[in-house]
């Protein structure tokens, strides 16, 4: 029996579209102060705020896009663990950050299993944010306290830059430039400015300067859109892209806070003005297709689009359970040191 026994952890959906299950959901998430970073008086008022309308909204963009199965983002990222278990002789756990299956729940079950002394903790996002990634270590940290488990935990963290993650990217969405097409926006999860600030070490890097994501600095070891725009750089170099063959923005803006720009909406009814007929659309900051990738992008951008003047839009998929990702993760899991 191996020591180590690995836990991929993604976000979280609702347990269903239940528009009561959408609300339990949205206020664990919505609650967390990795997600919105207000002292718990003025977040607590703010979420129930949004609680008041956003769960029915967002129940029926749910249900628009629910598979029998249930919730694609669970769904996949079930098939993405059982697909990388089939490769190891080390137990492989799936964990939500929100809902189930919960860290909890996967942090336990693997300690309990026979010799493993360490958890490989994978948070399933390419690229840093404090309300994705750090706040998951977070709480595994939390639940091995809680237990007194005895277990070292070895956390992978923003995968934009480790090797294999670029090669997969390119070996999924590759198939879907064969066909011509005018433009390719890579559109990414959106974050308020305030984290990006927050998230710098210097103190004085990110949003400092109009350009601050091209100018070297260790800020960009945390900085969310400086790791956004490498992969987006690197990606369209990989496929040969032109300068002004594609493009980056922001999508799942909420509240009224500003958050990083350019926003993927605007961004879209610019590129239909300016005659872009074809659009390819990837969205790399999320490694599994969710809400955000096929309602967001899949149906309401692609509407947009087309009232605006364009004639396609193509959602490129994420990863999902690509078998260059897999093995990738897998590799991964063989190779990665245990944490000193
Ligand atoms: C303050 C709000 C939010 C921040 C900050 C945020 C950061 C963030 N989120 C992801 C990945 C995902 N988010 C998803 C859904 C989602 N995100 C927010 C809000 C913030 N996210 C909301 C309210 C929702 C729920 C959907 C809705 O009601 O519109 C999902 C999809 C989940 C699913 O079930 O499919 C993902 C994945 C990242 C990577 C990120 C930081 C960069
Ligand atoms: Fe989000
Ligand atoms: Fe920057």
């Amino acid at each position: 029996m191996s020591a180590r026994g690995v836990l991929l952890v993604n976000l979280g959906s609702p347990a269903s579209t239940e528009v009561a299950d959408v609300r339990r959901y949205l206020n664990q998430f919505l609650m967390d102060p990795y997600v919105i970073d207000l002292p718990w008086p003025a977040r607590r008022l703010l979420v129930s705020i949004i609680l008041a309308t956003r769960p029915k909204q967002s129940a029926e963009a749910y249900a628009s896009i629910w598979w029998d199965e249930g919730s694609p983002l669970v769904v996949l990222s079930r098939r993405v663990q059982q697909a990388v278990q089939a490769k190891l002789d080390m137990p492989v756990e799936l964990a939500m950050r929100y809902g189930e299956p919960s860290i909890e729940r996967g942090m336990l079950a693997l300690a309990a299993r026979p010799g493993v002394s360490e958890i490989l903790f994978i948070p399933q996002y390419p690229q840093h944010a404090d309300s994705t990634i750090t706040t998951s270590v977070r709480e595994a940290e939390r639940v091995i306290a809680k237990h007194g488990l005895s277990v070292r935990l070895t956390v992978i963290p923003a995968f934009h830059d480790r090797p294999g993650y670029m090669d997969a990217l390119v070996a999924s969405a590759r198939p879907y430039f064969e066909q011509p097409f005018d433009h390719l926006l890579m559109s990414y999860h959106g974050l308020p400015e305030r984290h990006l600030r927050k998230a710098d070490p210097t103190g004085n890097h990110c949003l400092n300067y109009p350009d601050c994501c091209d100018r070297p600095s260790v800020a960009h070891a945390t900085c969310y859109r400086a790791q956004c725009t490498a992969v987006s750089k690197e990606f369209a170099a990989r496929m040969g892209l032109a300068d002004g063959q594609w493009s980056q923005a922001f999508q799942s803006r909420l509240g009224r806070a500003k958050w990083i720009e350019p926003y993927t909406d605007a961004r879209i009814d610019e590129l239909a003005a300016q005659g872009v007929k074809r659009l390819l659309v990837m969205c790399p900051a999320f490694v599994t297709d969710c809400i955000e990738t096929l309602e967001e992008i899949g149906d309401r951008a692609r509407e947009q689009f087309i009232e605006a003047g364009g004639e396609e839009l193509v959602l490129i998929p994420c990863l999902n359970d690509h078998p260059h990702w897999i093995e990738t993760l897998a590799q991964w899991c063989r190779t990665e040191p245990t944490a000193a």
